[in-house]
């Protein structure tokens, strides 16, 4: 089996980049927390210990089942967290659920990459050449941590921290074998992908992907723009933006996060490469609340897709509202606009949707040839104001373990409910691993579960389970 190879957002997970809250987390304060990109300063020993580490476990379970089945007892009695921590012997090193530190201290070996590395960081943060010499004498996994956390050992800030690095799918999209590489819109998240670029070009577990890996750039005219149409004119991708649905099909949303003209630049690589055969550009609106499309949608299984009802269904009624504009009625909806583009031996052919459904509808059929009822699972169970509410706390932003078993957050009832009328089980995290430890139930047996993530400060950071890893290996389904 390959290495790396995404092919489905559903297939069975068998690899994928995660990063556990790092101390920089507990730096965020009020006035700097929009820049960061949270919503609220979070209580990172909670968010470790009562949620983050549960969902390290169950990743564990499923995916490396040797590095945890049967120890949760002596895991969670060990009050240091040492099992999680990449710097300590009892840490759980996986290959399968890799820490993005343990994969930076790895290339920070390589005293080539490390010199790059340092003067990159130190550049972009505008460090003195006094620190960039600090860092260069220090220990590899003490110079990780800096470069993630931005504080010394001695506690002195060097930089400000990388937050939402916790959202590893951001920085990048496996792609069947290709890696499209991310570009980020905000400022605060120019570190991480920077880190991440050295990974992917230098680490031995991304060996087979050097010459797979596809980089959005500037088109040369941007650099004769004046400065105030610069930024508004960047070619900016993010990988919540782009869902690898099918092994011919990829999806890219044109958002808040993602420009059109980097969606375009991405489908002439991808089909100039032939990698996929369809890529479909999703516009959604710009705002917060949106963000990337995987706010909007996920998928559970083949035939199975959790979405905001506010942005489905609204083309029928938006002709109906155009007719109380034209009398002067202000619009009260929002709409997408979805353009496929496929490429066809004679150029490439363009195919509109009308709704997100129609969509959803076709990659189940046409892509996956899944011909089961296709469910759709409302955002708050379609209720008014719930659907909003839940939407914000990530209810349809999961992570698909295997065809039909996700992780999701316990904070959205309404949307739990909606599962449960879909013929889902519902199970709680702390419950689901408990019953692993006494062999009441197993990864290899569990079908149709939603398992509820505890998740009052991870919420906060306005990310999901689905944001927080970034898969590498899926097996294929079909
Ligand atoms: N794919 C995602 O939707 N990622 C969530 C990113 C949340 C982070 N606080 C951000 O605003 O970038």
């Amino acid at each position: 089996m390959q290495n790396i190879f995404v092919s489905s957002e559903v297939g069975t997970l068998r690899r994928l980049i995660i990063h556990s809250p790092d101390s920089g987390l507990g730096k965020v304060v009020p006035s700097k927390a929009q820049d960061w990109l949270f919503e609220d300063i979070v209580h990172l020993e909670t968010m470790r210990r009562d949620e983050y580490d549960y969902y390290v476990k169950i990743l564990l379970y499923f995916l490396d089942p040797e590095k945890v089945k049967g120890k949760l007892h002596e895991i969670d009695a060990d009050t240091s967290r040492d099992f999680y921590k990449p710097e300590n012997k009892n840490y759980f090193r996986s290959d399968k659920v890799i820490e993005f530190e343990t994969l930076l201290a790895d290339i920070l070996a390589m005293p080539e990459v490390r010199t790059q590395l340092i003067a990159a960081v130190c550049a972009v943060e505008e460090c003195s050449f006094g620190f960039q010499k600090e860092l260069a004498d220090m220990a590899v996994i003490d110079l990780a941590k800096v470069l993630i956390t931005g504080t010394m050992p001695n506690n002195k800030m060097l930089f400000p921290p990388i937050p939402n690095l916790i959202f590893t799918r951001d920085i990048g999209i496996v792609v069947n074998d290709h890696l499209l590489l991310n570009k980020p819109a905000k400022y605060a998240r120019t570190r991480e992908s920077l880190l991440a670029k050295y990974i992917f070009f230098n680490h031995d577990i991304f060996a087979d992907l050097r010459n797979k890996i596809i980089e959005v750039t500037e088109d040369e005219n941007h650099f004769l723009l004046p400065e105030d149409e610069q930024e508004d004119r960047l070619n900016t991708l993010e990988g919540g933006d782009v869902m690898m649905v099918a092994p011919n099909h990829l999806l890219i949303g044109v958002s808040e996060r993602t420009s059109v003209e980097a969606a375009r630049q991405a489908i002439d690589l991808l089909f100039e490469r032939k990698v996929v055969k369809k890529v479909t550009i999703i516009k959604i609106p710009q705002k917060r609340d949106y963000m990337h499309i995987d706010t909007i949608f996920t998928q559970i299984k083949c035939n199975v897709w959790v979405l905001l009802g506010s942005l489905g269904r609204v083309k029928e009624e938006a002709e109906k509202q155009k007719t109380w504009e034209k009398l002067g009625q202000k619009p009260s909806y929002e709409t997408l606009i979805i353009k496929q583009f496929i490429d066809k031996a004679d150029g490439v052919k363009i195919k509109d949707f009308d709704n997100l459904e129609d969509l959803l509808t076709s990659i189940t059929r046409d892509d996956l040839n899944c011909y089961d009822d296709i469910k759709f699972i409302y955002s708050g169970n379609n209720q008014f104001p719930y659907g909003a509410r839940e939407q914000w706390t990530d209810s349809c932003n999961l992570l698909a373990l295997k065809e039909g078993v996700a992780i999701g957050y316990d904070r959205n009832d309404h949307t739990a409910e909606a599962f449960r009328n879909a013929g889902f089980k519902t199970i709680n995290a702390i419950d689901l691993l408990q019953k692993f430890e006494n062999n009441e139930l197993s990864p290899e047996t569990l079908t149709n579960t939603i398992i509820m993530l505890p998740s009052a400060e991870l919420s906060r950071a306005r990310g999901g389970s689905h944001c927080m890893s970034l898969p590498i290996l899926r097996e294929n389904v079909i």
